[in-house]
């Protein structure tokens, strides 16, 4: 399942985010990938060292654990620290699965945060591998993705301009994305069925399934 979460960021932050960036010091990208990612990363990071980087750490973080819709799709228990990257054009990820674990975490859901606006660059669309084709994203500055690590995605070459990005990595307290996805699906299907109705048994005997479901399910 991908969720697309829309104003993650106003456009004031990502904007802010966007001159941070701009003055930042960076890193070729490769120091982050896996031994078999590396050769296909083509991209710069901005660097560990760099004064800036906490403060837009915590905004991302921030923004996505108070994000109702990200806690709901993800069920996130730790979101390891956003890296911000930065494509030029020529610069491209070509296909790779990313890292199982990293600082010791378990990845279960990978999340973009589009920084840059579409028009500022061409080409730059995320790729998704899925068995029904390949899927591409490319979202207005503030706007999320959130996808599970398992799958085979890539960053498609920039043509042209320049495409910031925020990149970060979720240990769900769901392990699985199909049971994360069925409690997605109850989830919404309850809020809205709560909006129309209110509170009736059949919603209580809703919320009781639920409940039980992700007691079974999570990982604590
Ligand atoms: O920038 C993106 O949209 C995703 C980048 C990516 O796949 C990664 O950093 O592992
Ligand atoms: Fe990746």
């Amino acid at each position: 399942m991908l969720v697309v979460i829309t104003n993650l960021l106003n456009s004031n932050e990502a904007g802010l985010l966007c001159e941070k960036m701009r003055h930042a010091g960076y890193v070729d990208g490769r120091v982050t990938a896996g031994r078999e990612a590396r050769p296909v990363k083509r991209n710069q990071q901005v660097a560990r060292t760099d004064p800036a980087l906490a403060d837009m750490q915590k905004l991302v973080t921030d923004r996505l654990m108070s994000n109702d819709l990200f806690r709901m799709a993800v069920r996130p228990k730790i979101i390891l620290p956003p890296m911000f990257s930065r494509y030029e054009s020529g610069m491209e990820y070509g296909n790779h699965v990313d890292n199982s674990i990293m600082r010791g975490v378990r990845t279960d859901v990978s999340v973009t945060i589009f920084l840059s606006d579409p028009d500022q660059y061409e080409g730059g669309q995320l790729v998704m591998d899925s068995p029904g084709g390949e899927r591409e994203v490319k979202l207005p500055a503030g706007y999320a993705v959130t996808y599970p690590t398992t799958s085979l995605h890539r960053v498609a070459p920039v043509v042209s301009g320049e495409r910031l990005a925020a990149v970060t990595w979720v240990r769900s307290f769901v392990r699985n994305a199909a049971d994360r996805e069925t409690l997605f699906d109850l989830d919404t299907a309850r809020h809205r069925l709560f909006e129309l109705l209110g509170k009736t048994p059949e919603m209580d005997l809703l919320a009781k399934t639920q409940s039980n479901l992700l007691r079974r399910w999570v990982e604590d």
